[in-house]
Formats: structure tokens, C-alpha cells, sequence
């Protein structure tokens, strides 16, 4: 990109991810809404610790037992000393106690409690002194979390109803054909299929009152899921022969066991034949990468054609219907989107149409990265190693792919001295050194390879001097390509990627690699024409953040960091208060007055003209379904962060993957020295016409 690029790192001070922007228009705001709050889909099924089975309650190991098993010990003590657990005490709200300390001075007994033997820290509880203090804390934080989860799925069910109040047909805008969930309960919880066990889920009476359905007798079917636990199904993903619910033995052998009646689904579909209304059509499958083991896609809508009553091979009366497809099919074929998740089959790649070059990468990445080009004709072949290069250029412009960022020889790298002591993986948050510089906490999740929960002003993840692992789940952004990324040409903007896999929010796509350089330098300068250049303004925007949170407060580029606190990586304010978990950079802390901050340009950028990744072919877009966040993992300084693209959505296969530039407008002068003017192809209703 065009130097005069500002801000577009993160929108964090509004708890928001950053470029979803659904507050900026409110026509739009419904089909924007309805991904964002996919993002708190909190499930509540169990995971299947990533072998793709469920464990059985009660096996040997299994944590949810055994924390199960726990609680009721507590909960055999009495239900109101749980309550008493969450009487709000200043003193143990926000940090877990180690080590079975004494009370000490102003910590307050729990209040109301009948007997006086169960206090915050839990000292002097038998059961807590049977079970130790570290099951008592770690329930205790269980219980929290069970309560914010169960706080979020409340307020995600408020939304979903009003959501739904309006929703005037089957489907909702922005869930379109290949958008996959990983299980029933984010299905349940985005509205799209709200049964919890059933097959087919129903439009609600009330939509009987609406214009459209005026005379027609309800119940109509909104959404079907096929699973294929019906033994006379037939489905060659066009045409499918459904058997209807009812009468079958789902727990066992899933056989017949007795006749079907026609009433609820059965009879709802038959109401969409007689009333010529589609109903959409989800297809479950085995996935080992989903924690559920298994993956919820949408198919698209279908109509029922034909419904009779037939006898199955028990004897026993069934229901059976004839859909057809109606919608066109995702580009890639539902078995592949399945086997794709995650990069674990590449020989669809060959099948790629317009395949000019299956690997970009040669080879450095786990997973290859093929280029297509079906808009150009001939689509020109790359003939040699590298010269995939000239062709994946919009300027014509060689570039060296390379896998992680290289330094210019005129910038020093600092290099940290902090390590946290874990081993293997980090799990404890209360003794990890790095979480502790992330709030106390990790911020990615482990499920599905490692997602981020929410952007923050920095990820600050395991380094060189940690003790733990490669796969530590600290590292996420440094462990390559997850999904199967593919480059492809594209009619107004050059060069694109999208990705064959769908990957869910938080997931990390890839870094921004290329050559770490000072801004401003004549080199730079020179290249007028340079559309690769990113410039890392980590700071600029905490600085900003800092501004808009609190207008009476100092920003946070008046943050002084002591230094203790610079150890722990916590930052204090002159007034002595906690700032954001940010740490500045440790060896020349930054010090910006207002005046300063913001005329200050970045001071470093990464430049992917010549040396560069995939991250280079990312298009800019108004309606971006990535966001940049900045990771420090081998420094502490934020001008040098790393940059990094992550989901901000669920992003089906096949959907361009893009970014927020953020250029301010006007921005960018030509080397005549007048205001050059870009316009923007990115086709979203909210587009703003312009790059800069
Ligand atoms: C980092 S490159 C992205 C890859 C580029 N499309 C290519 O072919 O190499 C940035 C350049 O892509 C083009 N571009 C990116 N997003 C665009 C958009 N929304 N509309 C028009 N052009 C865009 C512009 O030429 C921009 O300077």
C-alpha cells in the first residue's frame, strides 16, 4: 500500500473487533450483527479434545468429571455456599488468593453467611481443607466462568430474539451457502437452526401474521439438518430423498421402530410443498478439527417437490420427500470443504480451475499455496521457479516469497529477556509470566487450533527464552499457515486470497512478512509506486485508544511504566492507576505529548515489495472480514510489533479475505506533490468509494 496509511491496527476501546464498524450505518446493521454475534457463540457442548470422538462422562481423566465431581462435593455442602461464593467482596472479585494465607487485614468475611467458616479465600472450610485450596480456587473460577457464560448466552439469546422478531423468512442475511458452525448450539444461538435436537426446525407461528404467509396453515419448516442417520435416506447433494422424522430409534440402531405420523416436521414440510416455500438445507459431517467432531454446513435452499408415505424395510410407515436444490452450490464441492478444514487435503488443489502455480510459497509453508487465474486469457503459466513472482505482481515488481519478517540492516532488534518458566504448554494463568502480561490471562483459546478471544492493544505471546513448547497454545500466531489460503486474479483489483477452508473468528490467517524498515528513509522515499508497504503503527493507534476511552484521562502515551511493573509488563498511569495490559517499550519507553502523538508517524514499517507472503496479495476492504493485531513474542517494542491478520468473522470458503487499509483520505501524495486519489473495488454496500 501507498505510504500515508494510518491507524487500521485495531479498534479495541469499543470492545468491538475491529472492522466490522456495524455502527456505522444502520441499514446494514442486522446482516452485520448477525456475524459479530457469532463470535460470542459460547457452546456448551462438550469438546472432544481434538480426537474427533466424544470422551464419556466419568472416564478416566476427564476434566469435566472431575470438576463435576467437585462441585457436587461443594454442592452436597449446600447450594448457598455457592452463592456465598459470588457475594461481591472487593477483595477476592478480581484475583484468585494462592497458598492458604490467614485472614489478613481488610479482607471482609463473606457476608450473610450462616456459618462462619466459609470465607472468600475459603481458609477454614472442612471441604476446603480436604479437597486443598487449589481445587477450591479453581472451582471458585469455574463458577465464574459458568456465570459469564451463562450472562453471554443470555444476552446473545435477548438479541437472537429481537433478531428474530423481524425476521421475515427462513434465513438470515449473512449466513450464505458453505457458512459452517462447529456445532448445534452456535446454530441454536445465531437463530439459523434453533431446535436443539431436531431435524427440522420451524418457522415460528407468529410469522403467520405476516403478509406472505396470509391463509397458509403453519407449522412450515425454516431450516432442515441432514445427517444421515436415516437408514432410507438418498442424497447426491442436488436431489435428496428424505425420510421424514418420527417413529425412529435415534438412541440405538436408528432403525424404524414404529409408524410415523404426519405432525410437526413431517407436516411442516409437507406445507412447504403445498406452499411452494424453500427451506434451507444443513448438512452435518464428521470433522476432527471441529471440537464437536463434527461440522454444520449450510447448503443452500431447496424446494420439496414430491412428499409420500412409503413403507421401509421394517414395515413400518414413512414419510418420505423429494427436495431439490435451488441455489447454486458453494465453487467447491461439499465433500472438499469438509476435508479442506484446515489444510489437510491437497489434492483438491489440482483440481483448482485456472491453476497457474501450486505453491507461491515453494514449499516454505506447511501448507501450499496455489495461484489461480481464470480472469486473464490465455492465463499465463509461470515457466520457472520464481516466475509466479512477475505474474503476482499488479507493478510487475519480483518478490522473494519469505515465511517470517527480515530486519534491514539499519534497524536493531531488541531481543527480551523475559521467558515465562512453563513447561510444555502454557496452562496456568496465575503462574505464567506471559500471561500475566496479557491481563492475567491468555488471550487465545486452544479449541480448533488456537483462536483469539477478542483484539486487544497487543497479544503479547511466548518467546525464545520460554520454556514451553512450539505448540504451546501462547504461540498461535507463529505456527505457520492454518488454513488452505489460495491467490487468485481477480477483475478490478489484481491479485486476491481466499481461503478453501472455513475459518472461524479469532483464527489466525497469517502475518504481514517482509522487510522491517525505518519510515522514514530515502529509499523508501524513492519508491513512490510501493503498494506493499505496511506501516506499524501499534502505538498510534493505543495512543488513540487511549484518547477516545477517556478524554479527561491521559492517553496512554503518558504512560510511565516503573520498573517492577516493567517486569510484569503492567503499566501504571501518573496517577498511579492500572492502564491497559501494555507494556511500551521496555528499552527507550516512549514518551508522546498530546502535540506529538498526533502528528507522529509510525517510525517503522514492513515493506513486502520485494520480500514478502501471502499477506502481500490481501485486498483492502470498507467492510473488512480480517483485523491486524499487533503480537510481541521476541521484543517489547510496539513499534517493532508483529502484524498479524485474524478472522474477525466466520468466513465461509471461497470468500475473498480482506483487511481495513485505513488510510485517512487525502493522505497519500504523488511525488509531484499533489493528493493522489485511489478508488476502492472492494463492492460492499458501506464501500466509501476510495482507498485514499
Ligand atoms: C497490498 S496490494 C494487494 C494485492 C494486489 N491486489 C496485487 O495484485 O498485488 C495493495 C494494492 O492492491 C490494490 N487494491 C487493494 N484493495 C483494493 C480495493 N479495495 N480496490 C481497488 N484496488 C485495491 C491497490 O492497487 C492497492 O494499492
Amino acid at each position: 500500500m501507498q505510504r500515508g496509511r494510518r491507524i487500521g491496527i485495531n479498534n479495541v476501546a469499543d470492545g468491538k473487533r475491529p472492522g466490522c464498524g456495524y455502527d456505522q450505518k444502520e441499514p446494514l446493521d442486522q446482516g452485520r450483527r448477525v456475524r459479530t454475534r457469532l463470535q460470542y457463540a459460547l457452546d456448551c457442548e462438550k469438546p472432544s479434545h481434538g480426537s474427533g470422538k466424544k470422551q464419556p462422562l466419568g472416564a478416566p481423566g476427564d476434566n469435566v468429571s472431575k470438576n463435576k465431581v467437585e462441585v457436587e462435593a461443594f454442592l452436597k455442602e449446600g447450594r448457598k455456599n455457592l452463592n456465598r461464593l459470588c457475594v461481591k467482596d472487593e477483595n477476592c472479585s478480581s484475583e484468585m488468593r494462592t497458598g492458604t494465607p490467614p485472614i489478613e487485614h481488610g479482607e471482609k468475611e463473606i457476608v450473610n453467611s450462616e456459618d462462619d467458616d466459609l470465607r472468600c479465600t475459603g481458609y477454614g472450610n472442612p471441604l476446603v481443607d480436604k479437597y486443598g485450596i487449589g481445587t477450591f480456587l479453581k472451582l471458585k473460577e469455574i463458577l465464574r466462568l459458568l456465570n459469564l457464560h451463562y450472562l453471554q448466552r443470555a444476552k446473545i439469546s435477548e438479541q437472537t430474539e429481537i433478531f428474530n422478531a423481524d425476521k421475515k423468512i427462513d434465513l438470515l442475511p449473512g449466513i450464505e451457502v458453505g457458512h459452517q458452525f462447529l456445532s448445534r448450539s452456535q446454530m441454536s444461538l445465531a437463530g439459523f437452526h434453533e431446535h436443539w435436537l431436531g431435524g427440522i426446525d420451524c418457522m415460528r407461528k407468529s410469522y403467520s401474521k405476516l403478509e406472505e404467509y396470509h391463509g397458509y396453515t403453519f407449522p412450515i419448516a425454516a431450516t432442515m439438518l441432514l445427517s444421515g442417520q436415516y437408514e432410507d435416506d438418498v442424497d447426491d447433494l442436488v436431489e435428496v430423498v428424505y425420510t421424514d422424522q418420527g417413529g425412529n430409534d435415534s438412541l440405538f440402531n436408528k432403525r424404524q421402530v414404529r409408524d410415523q405420523v404426519m405432525r410437526l416436521g413431517n407436516l411442516a414440510l409437507k406445507h412447504n410443498m403445498d406452499y411452494n416455500v424453500p427451506v434451507g438445507v444443513i448438512r452435518r459431517q464428521d470433522c476432527a478439527h471441529s471440537y464437536t467432531g463434527k461440522v454444520y454446513t449450510y447448503d443452500g435452499l431447496y424446494k420439496v417437490v414430491k412428499c409420500w408415505d412409503d413403507k421401509d424395510v421394517s414395515e413400518f410407515t414413512v414419510f418420505k420427500y423429494h427436495l431439490k436444490r435451488l441455489q447454486p452450490r458453494s465453487k467447491l464441492a461439499l465433500k472438499d470443504q469438509v476435508r479442506t478444514i484446515r489444510g489437510k487435503v491437497s489434492k483438491v488443489l489440482y483440481a483448482l480451475p485456472g491453476l497457474v502455480c501450486m505453491d507461491i510459497s515453494n514449499g516454505q509453508e506447511d501448507i501450499c499455496i496455489p495461484a489461480t487465474n481464470v480472469i486473464d486469457n490465455p492465463a499465463v503459466a509461470p515457466s520457472g521457479k520464481f516466475n509466479i513472482t512477475k505474474l503476482l505482481s499488479r507493478s510487475s515488481l519480483c518478490f522473494t516469497y519469505i515465511k517470517s519478517v527480515k530486519v534491514a540492516d539499519n534497524v536493531i532488534l531488541p531481543q527480551t529477556d523475559h521467558g515465562c518458566k512453563c513447561k510444555g504448554n502454557c496452562n496456568d494463568r496465575r503462574s505464567c509470566s506471559c500471561a500475566k502480561r496479557n491481563g492475567s490471562d491468555f488471550p487465545y483459546v486452544r479449541r480448533d487450533g488456537g483462536r483469539l478471544i477478542e483484539a486487544k492493544d497487543v497479544v503479547f505471546e511466548c518467546g525464545p527464552n520460554c520454556v514451553c513448547g512450539p505448540r504451546c497454545v501462547n504461540r498461535t500466531s507463529q505456527q505457520g499457515l492454518k488454513y488452505q489460503l489460495e491467490v487468485y486474479r481477480t477483475k478490478d483489483k489484481g491479485w486476491a486470497v481466499r481461503s478453501l477452508d472455513f475459518i472461524p473468528s479469532g483464527a489466525p490467517v497469517c502475518e504481514y512478512t517482509g522487510v522491517l524498515k525505518k519510515t522514514e528513509t530515502e529509499e523508501l522515499d524513492s519508491v513512490s509506486e510501493n503498494d506493499f508497504i505496511f506501516e506499524i503503527d501499534c502505538l498510534q493507534t493505543m495512543n488513540e485508544i487511549g484518547v477516545r476511552e477517556e478524554d479527561s484521562e491521559p492517553p496512554l502515551s503518558l504512560l510511565v511504566v516503573s520498573e517492577v511493573e516493567e517486569e510484569e509488563g503492567v503499566v501504571e498511569d501518573e496517577l498511579g492507576r492500572r492502564g491497559c495490559n501494555v507494556s511500551v517499550p521496555t528499552s527507550d519507553v516512549v514518551v508522546l505529548t498530546n502535540d506529538e502523538e498526533s502528528e507522529s508517524a509510525p517510525e517503522f514499517c514492513i515493506d513486502a515489495g520485494l520480500y514478502g507472503n501471502v499477506a502481500r496479495f490481501i485486498n483492502h476492504s470498507c467492510e473488512p472480514n480480517l483485523f491486524v493485531q499487533c503480537v510481541l513474542s521476541s521484543h517489547d517494542d510496539v513499534r517493532l510489533a508483529r502484524v498479524v491478520l485474524f478472522a474477525a468473522d466466520d468466513i465461509p470458503p471461497m470468500q475473498e479475505l480482506t483487511y481495513d487499509y485505513g488510510y485517512q483520505l487525502d493522505s497519500v501524495v504523488g511525488p509531484d506533490g499533489k493528493i493522489k486519489k485511489m478508488p476502492c473495488n472492494c463492492g460492499t454496500a458501506d464501500c466509501r468509494k476510495r482507498l485514499y
